[in-house]
């Protein structure tokens, strides 16, 4: 781990003033986020808020607009990052046609960390198990993946993800497109990940099923935070008019504040969407100012 001068470990994962998108278009703007080791954080969002986007762009996936990534203190995207983060994209089965084991899929996330020709060593091997068994999959390790559920097949990439051993692991929509079931089992998997202290971070529209899971959300809006704090009850559940709502009620709260002349903060959780709801800082009022930093442990539950 990397130590800051001051002595203190940085936050695993450290976004300022970060933007995202493709070609000429800027998706997701401005967004400072901090993700501590150990923090499972949802991150929610109506359909085309940029919660992919996000994701996609802080493992270098999607290009960098603007502002900065930083993976346990050093800029990221880098090599280094890349190994320490594991990335389960939306809505992938596994499949193809190709008989393959289950073991043999998750045998591949290993990859990265072996030299090339040089057959799998014990400790290898040692981090497959412990990813299948982390999925609670080791007992399917000699089955043809292909025959496996949507559920299944989702655990068996979470457990690929896991065989790097990575500090963060970045979940696009894990629970979407498999039946209840599975979705139920996918979120015990994810709980029991929690248990052992994996950091995580979730993208999901309904975080109903993972509210034993995380432990913080942050809600994107057109792009932006529009809330980063504890996992409030309008959250669970939340449809995109709910999620609509809440935008809404923080950009009412945020005019309140500065009708009242900043008397006082806005409440935990709630972030300043200064640059489309609040007035920027004028010659009449230089003081009308709210910087985007945030310190997500003082918003903890
Ligand atoms: N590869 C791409 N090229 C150009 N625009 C894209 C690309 N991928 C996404 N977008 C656009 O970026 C916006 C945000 O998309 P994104 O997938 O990040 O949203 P999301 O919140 O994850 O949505 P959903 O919940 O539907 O998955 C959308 O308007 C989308 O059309």
């Amino acid at each position: 781990m990397t130590t800051a001068p001051g002595g203190a470990a940085p936050p695993l994962l450290r976004l300022q003033r970060a933007g995202f998108g493709y070609g000429e278009r800027v998706v997701v703007r401005d967004v400072d986020l901090e993700v501590r080791r150990g923090e499972r954080v949802a991150v929610l969002g109506s359909n085309g808020s940029g919660k992919t986007t996000l994701l996609r762009g802080l493992l270098g996936l999607a290009a960098r607009t603007g502002g900065t990534v930083e993976v346990d203190g050093e800029p990221a995207p880098s090599r280094r990052s890349r190994r320490r983060t594991g990335y389960v994209p939306q809505a992938m089965t596994v499949g193809g046609g190709v008989p393959t084991t289950v073991r043999e899929v998750v045998s591949t996330g290993r990859l990265p960390l072996r030299r090339p020709w040089v057959p799998a060593r014990r400790e290898d091997r040692a981090a497959v198990d412990a990813a299948l068994e982390a999925v609670d999959m080791a007992e399917h390790a000699h089955e043809d993946v292909t025959e496996l559920s949507g559920g299944q097949q989702r655990r068996v990439l979470i457990a690929r993800a896991l065989a790097a051993e990575p500090d963060l692991l970045v979940l696009d929509e894990p629970l979407a497109g498999v039946d209840a079931a599975s979705a139920l089992g996918l979120a015990r998997t994810l709980a029991a990940l929690a248990a052992r202290d994996t950091t995580l971070l979730v993208v999901t529209h309904e975080v109903g099923p993972l509210a034993d899971v995380v432990d913080r959300a942050v809600v994107l809006q057109h792009g932006r935070v529009v809330h980063d704090g504890p996992l409030v009850p309008e959250l669970l559940g939340a449809s995109d008019e709910a999620l609509e709502r809440l935008q809404e009620e923080s950009r009412l709260r945020h005019q309140h504040v500065h009708h009242h002349e900043h008397e006082t903060s806005p409440p935990p959780g709630w972030v300043s969407d200064h640059r489309e709801h609040r007035p920027q800082p004028t010659a009449d009022h230089p003081e009308c100012h709210h910087p985007g930093t945030h310190h997500p442990e003082t918003h903890r539950a």
